[in-house]
Formats: C-alpha cells, structure tokens, sequence
C-alpha cells in the first residue's frame, strides 16, 4: 500500500511514513516501516513524536536511530520538534471491542462547550449514512446521551452482557440509564475503577463500524480508566471559541498523544449565530479564534459549527435529530468531519503494526 493511501494520518504524520519508508538502519536493510523498527508517528501540536518498537531494535541501534531521525525529520517544513520515543506501553493492552471496528473519543478542555451534542450529532449522521454506530456516554459527571437521544429506559442484561437501548439507529449505553440523575455523583467514585471499564467490555454492542465515546472535560482519573479500558482509535478535541484556553487544550492534547492517541482535529462550537428568522450566519466572539488555536497547536481545524437556538432547545426536548436536517448549516459544516471519520475507518487494521505494513 503507498503511503498516499493510508487513512488517518495527518498531512504531516503523512510526510514523515513517507520520509520513514525511504529510510533503513542499514544500507542493505528494509526500510524502518517495512522492517517495523518504527511503530507509529503521532503528531501534535507541531510536535511528533516518533515510537520505536524496542522488540525489534537492539539498545544502539535505538540511539542510533534517535540521532539519525531528529534532525531528518524535523526538516519538514511545520514540524517544530522531533521526539524519539520507545513505543508507548498501551495502558489497554491493546484490548479492542470485539466485533467494533473503531473507537474514538469526544473530548474537551472545559465543559460546557457542546462536546456531548457534537458526539450525538455525528452518531446521528454517521448512522443516516448507513453506519454502525454506537454512543458510549461516559462523562460520568453529567450523562447526557439520555436527553440528547430523548431515550430513558432500563437496561437489561443477558448472559452477564448489558443490552444498549437504541434510538435513531445508534446504540447507545450511559450511566444515566443505570442512575437516576441525582446519584450520578455519588457512584462516580467507585465507577472510575469498577464500572467504566465495564461500559467497554460488558456492554453487548454488537456489530459496530464506530463506537464514540463521550469522554468528560479536562483531564482526569476517568480518562486514564477509559483509555485503559479499551484502545482508542483517535480523538476530537471541541472547543467554543468564548472558552478558548490553548492550555486546556494542550493539556488534554498531551495526555492523549503520551498514550498515543492519535488527536484527529478540532472542532470549533459556536463560531456563529444561525437566525432564526433568517438564516443567515453572524460571526461571534470574533470569527477566528478556532483556526487560530488550531494554528497555534499544529491540529486540523475539522468543523466550524454555527449555533442554532432552534437546535438549543430541540437538544433540551430529545429532538436533536429532527432538527438536523440534511441542509442544516451544522450538517454542511460537520461534512469534513464526517470524512475524517470515515476515513479512519478505512484505514484497515487492528493495530498500528499491522498499519505500517
Ligand atoms: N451548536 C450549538 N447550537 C446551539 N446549542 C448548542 C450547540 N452546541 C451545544 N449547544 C447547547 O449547549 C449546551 C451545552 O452543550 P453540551 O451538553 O453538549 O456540552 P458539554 O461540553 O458536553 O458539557 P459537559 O461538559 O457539561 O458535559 C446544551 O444546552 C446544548 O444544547
């Protein structure tokens, strides 16, 4: 496969495979790709990181390897800085869903900023598309896939395996259909270490193209049970341009990238006003302060998304996927992002390994 033709990489993630594939540890050898010494590139915040499989490299020719790969890739031209790293150990043990081909994670520095929305609203369009998907509701702070899905239930269990309810094709599991919503915080202690992981493996999800996860803001023990819980694919950071902080941010970016986890893009809520009257779109907050934190940290900005009072309110009642009409400015505009996602799906492996074949 030409590297051109690897899904779910970054422009610059795509530079340095290919730089990788052009060089090997000795002049008769494999390329660093095809010999594997290289595991993966994660990139972010102009930073990329380099893992190397200590498996298939002796302890000089790792040194060798950090000596010779800085400098080559910090050639490319946006790349400000080169890290050479063992692989990361996995806190998942590489545990994957069976029968779910990718997980990815909806993430924010702050809450607040519609990250639980944008997670319903891409579920609800992947799956008009014709997607499997499932929604893993796991800000246990505040679960809100129940009122976003207008869903309320019980869940029930079958050979020790929890049945997600189902609402516009998206299945769906969150502590706000176990609870009710006054004890979300009571339970939230022992559901770090005891409950989260078991949203991952005893949920009987089925079938699954794309499992999302709505992860809760900022940076937490919650985060580390859940990317222990399972392997992650890739995660999208939101922010709202009102509640731009670049630290948040990066804080979130680097916790992510140290487990690699690939950081997808971002995504700027509420960049404008839709009228309701109208229709048109007006710029708030001044029109630019996604693409420029974007710049600033080196991520794709993936979806500049207007807010809708209409959607506001429709979101409150359970009736976010009537209100999301294909011609709705926030569909139009979620449209990269759709792409992204289904081209990581392309990107066809089980593990990052087997991606650099
Ligand atoms: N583009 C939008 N247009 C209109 N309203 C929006 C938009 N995005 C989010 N909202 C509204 O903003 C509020 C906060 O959104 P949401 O609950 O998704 O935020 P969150 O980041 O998940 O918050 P938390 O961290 O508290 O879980 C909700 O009332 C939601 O309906």
């Amino acid at each position: 496969m030409s590297m051109n033709a690897q899904h779910g990489y970054s422009a610059l993630e795509q530079q340095a495979l290919e730089q990788l594939a052009a060089m090997a540890l000795s002049p008769s050898g494999d390329s660093l790709l095809a010999g594997r010494q290289v595991y993966d590139v994660v990139e972010t915040d102009g930073v990329l990181r380099v893992f190397i499989d200590t498996e298939r490299t002796s302890e000089p020719e790792q040194e060798m390897l950090a000596e010779v790969l800085a400098p080559a890739l910090k050639a490319i031209q946006g790349v400000q800085r080169v890290i050479v790293k063992p692989r990361p150990m996995s806190v998942s043990n590489g545990k994957r869903i069976s029968g779910v081909s990718r997980v990815v994670a909806v993430h924010s520095g702050k809450g607040g900023v519609g990250k639980s929305t944008l997670t319903a609203e891409l579920a609800l369009l992947l799956a008009r598309q014709g997607m499997r998907v499932g929604v893993l509701d796991a800000d246990i702070y505040g679960p809100s896939a129940p009122i976003l899905f207008g869903t309320h239930g019980a869940i029930h269990e079958t050979a020790g395996k929890m049945t997600p309810l189902e609402a516009h094709g998206v299945k769906l599991m969150s502590l706000g259909f176990l609870l009710p919503d006054d004890q979300a915080l009571i339970w939230r202690g022992s559901l770090v270490d005891s409950g989260l992981p078991q949203f991952f493996s005893d949920v009987a999800w089925g079938e699954l193209d794309i499992l999302l996860v709505d992860l809760p803001p900022g940076t937490s023990d919650v985060h580390l049970a859940a990317l222990q819980a399972c392997e992650f694919d890739g995660v999208i950071t939101i922010t709202a341009p009102g509640q731009v902080s670049l630290d948040d941010v990066r804080r979130g970016m680097e916790m992510f990238a140290d487990l690699a986890v690939p950081c997808l893009g971002l995504v700027e809520n509420q960049s404008s006003v839709l009228c309701v009257h109208c229709g048109t779109l007006s710029p708030l907050f001044g029109s630019e302060g996604g693409g420029l934190l974007a710049e600033k940290i080196g991520l794709p900005l993936l979806a500049r998304l207007p807010f809708d009072p209409a959607l506001a309110e429709a979101a409150d009642e359970g009736q976010l996927a009537e209100v999301l009409r294909d011609d709705h400015p926030l569909v139009t505009a979620l449209q990269p992002l759709l792409e992204r996602l289904k081209g990581l799906l392309q990107r066809k492996a089980q593990t990052n390994a087997e991606v650099l074949q």
